[in-house]
């Protein structure tokens, strides 16, 4: 799938990774597992046919699944808890609220050497541990959408239990879809509020910058055509200059200019004080969905 590079940095990839050969299964075959699944399979880390995505019910989501990137998709009750058992990495990626009852059911059936992969928001190690078992090595991550196309960015934590080979392979199949942080599990749900749920911030600015330029007569395709290629080069400029975006957004504000008019109307209204509370509430709203998860775990 990857067109324009040699084969033996495919290999290298795959090589350095361990992740080649080793059979996969994603619980939860939604947004954020197709995301990954298509960074991986884009830049060859593995193959589709190590690959078994598992849903609740949804059959032509398995079907679409299937034809686009040819992996395993089993509708089947047994078919699937036959590749949770056998796959050597399972992804939880389900939402938080189905955790516990598909935690459970993986508990009947875990075996040891397997290592559990959970991209769930808020979900901590030590529930994880409550229903598999304190010897399954678990890697917590919080990645985010823009995996499927190789540019997204993952915090990452480990249990105890992680091997020092199991943490340079979960940390490379994250890489191979972006970029990643190790961090301290605590501060998953900071990630969470900054980078987790961040993509939705930067395209709800899109959706407001795009109607007021159609309010000021732009059509809707010029509109989106400044308007994301903008985003795209300010983003490009820090990362290719290294200077603190506060430095770039003075060079672009001229003294009394209508850069300068645009900000203080936007500090009018309580910008950064709307995003400071805004982020605040996501990694609060991460602890939250996590009680809600051990809760869940207690009344069974
Ligand atoms: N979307 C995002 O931007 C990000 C999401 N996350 C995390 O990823 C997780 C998934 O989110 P997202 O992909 O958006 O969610 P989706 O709703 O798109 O997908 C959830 C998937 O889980 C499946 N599922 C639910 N319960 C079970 C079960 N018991 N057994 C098997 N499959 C099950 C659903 O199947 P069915 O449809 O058949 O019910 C569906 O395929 C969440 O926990 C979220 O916190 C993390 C980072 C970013
Ligand atoms: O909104 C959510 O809860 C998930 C976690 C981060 C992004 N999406």
């Amino acid at each position: 799938m990857h067109d324009h590079e040699p084969g033996n940095a495919a290999a290298a990839r795959q090589e350095a990774s361990g992740l080649y050969g080793k059979k996969l299964a994603f619980y939860g075959a939604g947004s954020m597992a197709e995301a990954i699944v298509r960074g991986l399979l884009t830049r060859e880390l593995t193959q589709p046919q190590q690959i078994t995505m598992i849903n609740r019910a949804d059959a032509a989501r398995l079907e679409a699944l299937r034809s686009r990137y040819g992996v395993q998709a089993p509708s089947e009750g047994g078919a699937k808890l036959e590749a949770l058992k056998g796959a050597e990495i399972v992804v939880l990626a389900m939402k938080p609220k189905d955790a516990a009852q598909a935690l459970r059911q993986f508990g009947e059936i875990v075996r040891p050497g397997q290592l559990l992969v959970s991209v769930i928001a808020g979900l901590r190690i030590a529930a994880i541990e409550r229903l598999v078992g304190r010897d399954v090595p678990i890697v917590r991550t919080m990645p985010n959408t823009s995996s499927t196309i190789g540019l997204g960015v993952t915090g990452i934590s480990f249990s105890e239990r992680v091997s020092p080979q199991a943490r340079a392979m979960a940390t490379a199949m994250f890489e191979a879809v972006g970029t990643a942080e190790v961090v301290d599990e605590p501060l998953l749900d900071a990630v969470t509020a900054v980078s987790g749920s961040g993509p939705a911030y930067a395209y709800y600015l899109m959706e407001q910058m795009i109607a007021a330029g159609q309010q000021l007569g732009l059509d809707a395709d010029a509109a989106r055509a400044l308007t994301v290629q903008t985003l795209r080069g300010a983003a490009e400029m820090v990362l290719a200059t290294g200077e603190q975006p506060a430095e770039l957004r003075r060079k672009v504000m001229s003294p009394g200019g209508t850069t300068e008019a645009a900000i203080r109307t936007l500090d009018a209204h309580g910008f950064p004080e709307g995003v400071q509370r805004a982020m605040a509430r996501a990694a609060e709203r991460a602890g939250e969905l996590g009680d809600s998860i051990e809760e869940g775990l207690q009344s069974s």
